[in-house]
Parts: C-alpha cells; structure tokens; sequence
C-alpha cells in the first residue's frame, strides 16, 4: 500500500519524537518521512535526535550527508528555514506536520498548503485549524479538513477517557487535574513571562498553572461541554505526566472496576495497568493514557480515576495515527 508522505517543520521534543517512534516501529507504520525543516543547523538537529535525554541513545545510526540527515540508511531531505522565507516547495507531500509551536494563526497554518503539502495537521492546540481531532474521542469529526489540529497531549489523555465514561457510565460532572512534567515552554531559571507562576524554574518547583485542556475537551467531547473543570500543576520531572480525574457518574454498579477496565482495554489508545507503577516506568509507552488499578477510588459520591501518559511518545504516535487516517482520504 502507498506510504503517506510527510514533511516534519519543527524538529523539536515532538518532531523527533515522531522520527524515533517511526524509525524504531517493528510494524509498518504505513507514514513516511520526507522533509525536515528547522531554524537549528542540520547537525545539531541530527545530533539531537541521536542522544536523546529521555529516550537514551539512537537504537539505529545516525548521519548526515550534503544536506540530508540520513537514518538507518535512508537519507531525509534537511531544510534549515528563515522563518521570515516561504517554506521549501511541498508538492508531493501528503501532510504537512506542523511541529513548531507556532501555528496559532490561519496564515501560518495555511503556508503549508500554500507551499504545495496536501494537508496540515498541528501538534498542538489551534484555532486556526478547520478541525480539532482526538482519536478515541471525535474520530468521526475528520471529514476530509485540509487543516487539522491533534489538541495537546493532556486532551489526547482524558478526552476518550471521558467519551467512554460518558457512553458506559453518564458523566454528571468533575475534574480534571494534570500532573505535567516541564516542557521546553518553561524556563531552566526565573525568567519574565506572561503567566508569573509559569515564569519560575522549571525543575525546582511544582508550578500551579492552567491546562488548554479544559477547553478543548468542551470542544471535542461536546455533550460534556461545561460540565468538566481542569487545571494543572507542572511538576520537577522530564518525562511522563499524569491524569488526575474526579467525576461524579450516573451509573456505578458493584462490578464497576471490572465492566470499567474491559471498557478501557476495548479502547485502542488506551491501557490498564494493575500494577503500582511510578511515571518513569510508563516512557515510551504509545497510549494516549493508561490507568493505574490501583488508584482507581469508588468513594461515595465520587469516583477518581488516575492514569499515566508519556505526554511526548503517546502523543507522537497519535499524530502518526492520525497522519495515516487524513492520508487514507486523500
Ligand atoms: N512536548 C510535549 O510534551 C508536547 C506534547 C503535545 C503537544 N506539544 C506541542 O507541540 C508543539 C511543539 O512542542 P515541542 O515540545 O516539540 O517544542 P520544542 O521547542 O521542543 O520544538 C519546537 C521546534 O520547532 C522549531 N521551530 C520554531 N520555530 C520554527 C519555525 N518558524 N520554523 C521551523 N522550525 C521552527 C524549533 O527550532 C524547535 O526545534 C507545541 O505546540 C506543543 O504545545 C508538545
């Protein structure tokens, strides 16, 4: 079957991490990558994907040539862009994978298909996107946009969690807290930002701040629209965040852990663990969430429910996934 080919602008934390999660899939992921734009140079970009922080050592090899970063062999066209230029000539890309951060605004994502791509789909929240999709959740509401966007992280973790809640239990109302390790969106040491707790030293505190989250599970979960509240603490870890979620059901009967668990298991991009696992022991898990048994709490009134998410792995194989389904109606 014919690959969808992509084009990665922005070879960051969720750039590379999508690189990785396709160069060291053992299926056919049915996605290729064919371009890569940065601002960094070519070999600080190749360098970085070879000696991740987090996911250790390149299990393949790693070069360069001429201008392209060739991985286990196959060598990727490289473009370090000005990012006032136009972008590179597209034509022949299926879908451009804005991974920059930066395509809050229609023109920025609509350059992509000005410089030829088929599609865009953007990792991260945008309203500039003619769709917002999150796979367990609204996967119905992708009918063809040419500009798509994949939510956040957070949104891909408890957005199918409350779609299935909602479908098998009624959902009266809750919240959601996040548990979110640092990103390159926080500082290394106090600097001036727009939000002040957020302005503070990523790895040296818990940092009370605000989640996207909340609004966009108003958007992709909609019969749930104002009746879930989020917030979020980003907390002194690397890797891996955690969903924290008190709802109040309509419906709990006495066989609720288990009708819940096979609920989640039926669910392709979530998992359950029975196990007392602690964050590091969930990097490099692909799910959107997986939920931890044993944190699970049927309280009276409430019932909370606790889950794991690598919030770059997880994250990166949905926009694959999703790449491959806009791909698939092309
Ligand atoms: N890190 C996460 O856990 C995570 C999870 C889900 C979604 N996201 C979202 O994905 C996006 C990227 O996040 P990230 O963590 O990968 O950030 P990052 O800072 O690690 O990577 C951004 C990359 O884009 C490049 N870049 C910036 N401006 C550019 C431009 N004009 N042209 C080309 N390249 C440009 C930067 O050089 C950098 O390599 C953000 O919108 C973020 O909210 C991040």
């Amino acid at each position: 079957m014919k690959k969808v080919r992509v084009a990665i602008h922005g070879f960051g934390r969720i750039g590379r991490s999508i690189l990785r999660a396709l160069s060291t899939s053992r299926q056919d992921s049915g996605v290729e990558v064919v371009l890569i734009n940065d601002l960094a140079p070519l070999e600080t970009c190749a360098y970085l994907f070879e000696f991740d922080s987090i996911f250790g050592p390149f299990p393949g090899t790693v070069d360069t040539r001429g201008n392209d970063l060739v991985v286990n062999g196959a060598a990727i066209p490289f473009h370090q862009i000005d990012p006032a230029a136009p972008l590179p000539d597209m034509a022949g890309i299926d879908i451009l994978l804005e991974c920059s951060g930066r395509a809050t605004s229609r023109a920025v994502a609509e350059a992509g298909l000005q410089a030829g791509a088929g599609a865009v789909l953007i990792s991260g929240p945008s309203d500039a996107a003619d769709v917002t999709l999150v796979l367990g959740a609204n996967d119905g509401a992708y009918t063809g946009q040419q500009i798509v966007s994949n939510a956040s992280c957070t949104t891909n973790a408890v957005a199918p969690l409350l779609r299935l809640l909602e479908d098998n239990f009624g959902v009266s109302g809750g919240h959601m807290n996040t548990i979110h390790c640092y990103t390159s969106s926080q500082p290394t040491i106090d600097t001036a930002g727009k939000d002040l707790a957020r302005s503070r030293a990523a790895a040296l505190s818990m940092v009370p701040t605000t989640s996207s989250a909340t609004r966009l599970i108003d958007r992709v979960v909609p019969d749930l629209a104002g009746r879930i509240t989020g917030s979020a603490v980003r907390v002194p870890v690397a890797s891996v965040s955690a969903v924290d979620l008190v709802v109040k059901l309509d419906r709990r009967d006495a066989d609720f852990t288990e009708a819940l668990q096979t609920a989640v298991e039926a669910c392709p991009v979530l998992g359950w663990t029975p196990k007392p696992l602690v964050s590091t022991d969930l990097r490099s898990r692909p799910e959107s969430l997986v939920l931890a048994g044993p944190e699970l709490i049927t309280g009276p009134e409430f019932t909370r429910i606790f889950g794991w998410y690598d919030n770059e792995w997880g994250f990166s194989n949905r926009m694959i996934d999703v790449a491959r389904k806009m791909g698939a109606s092309q």
